[in-house]
């Protein structure tokens, strides 16, 4: 071990006619980063040795302080990653829609022309409308992020993905999102689709995020959910009337691609 390491026992000797109390000093002197020990303060094992030790167990691994350290890992990766991206529009929608359907042509189509207009696509990477507008960038030969979650079961990254990263924890992956787009289309989808939509227009009512144009693609899948927000939602007072100005609705592929990429006026 580096670390000067003395034998207690043998610190403090005498050192006759020094002191009539007989109190002698300190011999050894122990250094812990800007802190120096010495007797009985000396560790009975340095730095070094704690660290090269093998573990009695693993339970560290799933206490709070080492998870902080895993999602700061994922931080870092996801930077890292995105950061020479360039512009792109996020495109969310149903994990489960089969590749006959009429939104999946839609979404692949709004890939094609999103990585057109120079837009990279990023979606969550899974199956259905993700695999969708990853898969017409990709034929376009854009860029096709996929920003995947780690779930049991799973496959993994939709092989229209030419940037694939995969998260353990939803928000870092949220914060991807919304970091590296400039835009963002909906397409008809469930409870993970309408957590994305919700947090991107959230972030940007309490202007937590810059302003960006948000699509929904579909409108008589979403027509209900705004009928009530244009309906009692406001009239009870729980948004205000610019809030309902945040959101473009639309049933036209090159429409939806022009307000998100911020081509058209909203
Ligand atoms: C449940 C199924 C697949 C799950 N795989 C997913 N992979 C990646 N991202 C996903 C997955 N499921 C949901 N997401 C995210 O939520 C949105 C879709 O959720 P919805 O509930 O289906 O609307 C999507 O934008 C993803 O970011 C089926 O095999």
């Amino acid at each position: 071990m580096s670390e000067e390491r003395g034998d207690v026992d043998n610190q403090r000797k005498a050192s006759p006619g020094l002191d009539p109390s007989g109190a002698v000093p300190y011999e050894t002197t122990y250094h812990k980063g800007p802190v120096i020990l010495r007797g009985d303060m000396i560790p009975d094992e340095s730095t070094s040795e704690h660290l090269l030790r093998p573990d009695d167990s693993p339970d560290w691994l799933h206490t709070d302080p080492w998870r902080v350290l895993r999602i700061q890992a994922e931080f870092v990766d996801g930077f890292s990653a995105l950061a020479g991206l360039g512009p792109a529009v996020a495109c969310f929608g149903s994990a489960r829609t089969g590749r006959e359907d009429a939104a999946y042509v839609a979404a692949r189509t709004a890939g094609g022309l999103l990585a057109k207009a120079g837009y990279a696509v990023i979606t969550g990477g899974g199956p259905g409308i993700m695999e969708a507008a990853n898969r017409g960038c990709a034929e376009a030969g854009g860029k096709s992020v996929g920003l995947g979650i780690e779930l049991p079961h799973e496959e993994g990254i939709n092989r229209w993905v030419n940037m694939g990263i995969t998260f353990r924890y939803f928000f870092v992956r949220k914060v991807m999102f919304m970091k590296y787009s400039s835009g963002g289309i909906v397409f008809p989808g469930g409870f993970g689709t309408l957590d994305e939509a919700f947090e991107m227009l959230t972030l940007i009512q309490t202007h937590k995020a810059k302003s960006m144009p948000v699509v929904f693609f579909g409108s008589e899948y979403w027509g209900g959910l705004f009928d009530w927000i244009s309906g009692p939602v406001t009239s009870h007072g729980m948004i205000s009337a610019p809030d309902r100005t945040l959101v473009t609705i639309t049933d036209d592929v090159e429409e939806a691609v022009r307000v998100a990429t911020g081509a058209a006026a909203r």
